[in-house]
């Protein structure tokens, strides 16, 4: 074997990367219909129909008030809409027309972030090593991540992991997977795509179904995508932020409290009015055990903050328990109101408007934190955490 290392464990170290994996580009895209949040309760009893429901009308439109979500962005607009009208009926089996739509519109959304995401890390897309791909609109093989890879023109070597039915969780999983990946494996270079599209799981209002209700107003469409990669290579791939300890959490006794289910007429989902709570009595042992991992204390307030907006009420009971100030989830709030839910999408977008608020901090001589936590919840309940570092060399781009 002449020089190369002599033993498994050599060879082993040889393969692992030197440093910690770091986010060298982020790019986002949604579809091009938006709707003001205000405008939605009155659009969405129009198009389905169901003017006649004014108490779920009343209920829809006091959550939107309530939602801290200005406006969104769907895939399924009127004129898709009125050519597939059984959408607009849970007890009708359209889910064969759904998964038709989404196998092609879902990998075509990620595709659009992932371009950004490349262009900003700088090398060539056939010199990504692994593509994982998140999304709760998968119901088919080959999958969105065979699709993203021929649209984006990667390597047929590319390692493609998908993971399904994450839920709002599903961008924290990938980051995580990322990191793995990308420590393990010298000179790898993952790429993260998540793409979500609610047209798997829009309905009409029915009584007795709050669940459909909370997310009519609350759900949103986007694809977020990241290249993660460790020991980056001066002066092209520059780190915004390096992942310096991952790890998730199940929260006991909350297996029912947040479930998605396909059926033959789309995806039916419910989330417990509890969930706000249970999030807030749960994240600070997760911080708590994360910092401590790395033997480190942080003060809270000393942090930059990546949390998913799953709903207004769980940044509140966050920013509540951790006794953060104002400013500290507005990248999240601004997100929140921007785009809404985007599930397991959303916490890269976060993740942008952060490096972006942090730039033009910089910009004005402002020092921003140098650690910080992201964090994404969803079905389990299940905690994603991963402390963050920014680098000093910080993108003064922005995208
Ligand atoms: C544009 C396109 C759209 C298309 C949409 C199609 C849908 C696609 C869906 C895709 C599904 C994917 C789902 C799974 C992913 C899960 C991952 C998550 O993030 S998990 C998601 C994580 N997100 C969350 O868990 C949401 C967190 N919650 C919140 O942010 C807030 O509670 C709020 C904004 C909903 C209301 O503000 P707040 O200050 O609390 O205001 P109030 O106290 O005054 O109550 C007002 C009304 O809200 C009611 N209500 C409250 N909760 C629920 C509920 N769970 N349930 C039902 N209703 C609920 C309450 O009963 C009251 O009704 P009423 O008495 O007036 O009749």
């Amino acid at each position: 074997m002449g020089s190369a290392p002599a033993t498994a464990q050599e060879m082993r170290r040889a393969q692992r990367a030197d440093g910690p994996a770091a986010v060298l580009g982020i790019g986002t895209a949604n579809p091009p219909t938006c709707l003001a949040q205000d405008d939605y309760p009155d659009y969405y009893f129009r198009v389905t129909n169901s003017e006649h429901l004014t108490d779920l009308k009343g209920k829809l439109t006091r959550i939107c008030n309530k939602s801290g979500i200005k406006q969104r962005y769907i895939h399924l607009n009127e004129d898709l809409l009125a050519a597939n009208p059984d959408f607009a009926d849970r007890t009708r089996p359209s889910l064969d027309a759904r998964v038709d739509i989404a196998s092609a519109a879902v990998p075509e959304l990620a595709a659009a972030a992932a371009a950004k995401a490349i262009a900003e890390w700088g090398r060539p897309a056939t010199d990504i090593t692994h593509l994982v791909f998140s999304t709760y609109s998968g119901a088919r093989a080959p999958s969105a991540d065979r699709r993203l890879a021929s649209l984006l023109g990667l390597r047929p070597t590319v390692s493609r992991t998908i993971l399904n039915l994450h839920g709002c969780y599903g961008g924290g999983r990938s980051l995580q997977l990322a990191k793995e990946l990308a420590e393990n494996n010298r000179g790898a270079r993952v790429l993260v795509a998540c793409s979500e599209i609610t047209l798997i799981a829009f309905y009409g209002p029915e009584g007795g179904c709050a669940d459909n209700i909370l997310g009519q107003a609350l759900f949103g469409d986007g694809a977020g995508a990241v290249i993660v990669g460790a020991d980056p290579v001066a002066p092209v791939e520059r780190p915004l932020f390096e992942m310096a300890f991952a790890s998730q959490t199940t929260i006991p006794e909350t297996e029912d409290a947040i479930s998605m289910q396909i059926n033959k007429g789309g995806m039916e989902y419910h989330i417990s009015n509890q969930v706000p709570r249970l999030l807030g009595c749960n994240v600070e042992r997760c911080l708590v055990d994360a910092f401590r991992a790395l033997g480190v204390s942080a003060a809270w307030n000393d942090l930059f903050w990546a949390i998913h907006p799953g709903g207004r009420a769980i940044l509140d009971h966050i920013e509540g328990v951790l006794g953060l100030d104002d400013s500290k989830l507005a990248a999240s709030r601004h997100v929140l109101s921007e785009f809404g839910n985007m599930s397991g999408t959303t916490v890269i977008f976060v993740l942008d408007e952060l490096r972006r608020r942090r730039a033009a901090m910089a910009m004005q001589g402002g020092e921003a934190p140098e650690w910080g936590v992201m964090m994404a919840f969803g079905p389990g309940i299940t905690i994603e955490t991963m402390v963050l570092h920014a680098p000093s060399n910080l993108d003064l781009k922005g995208n």
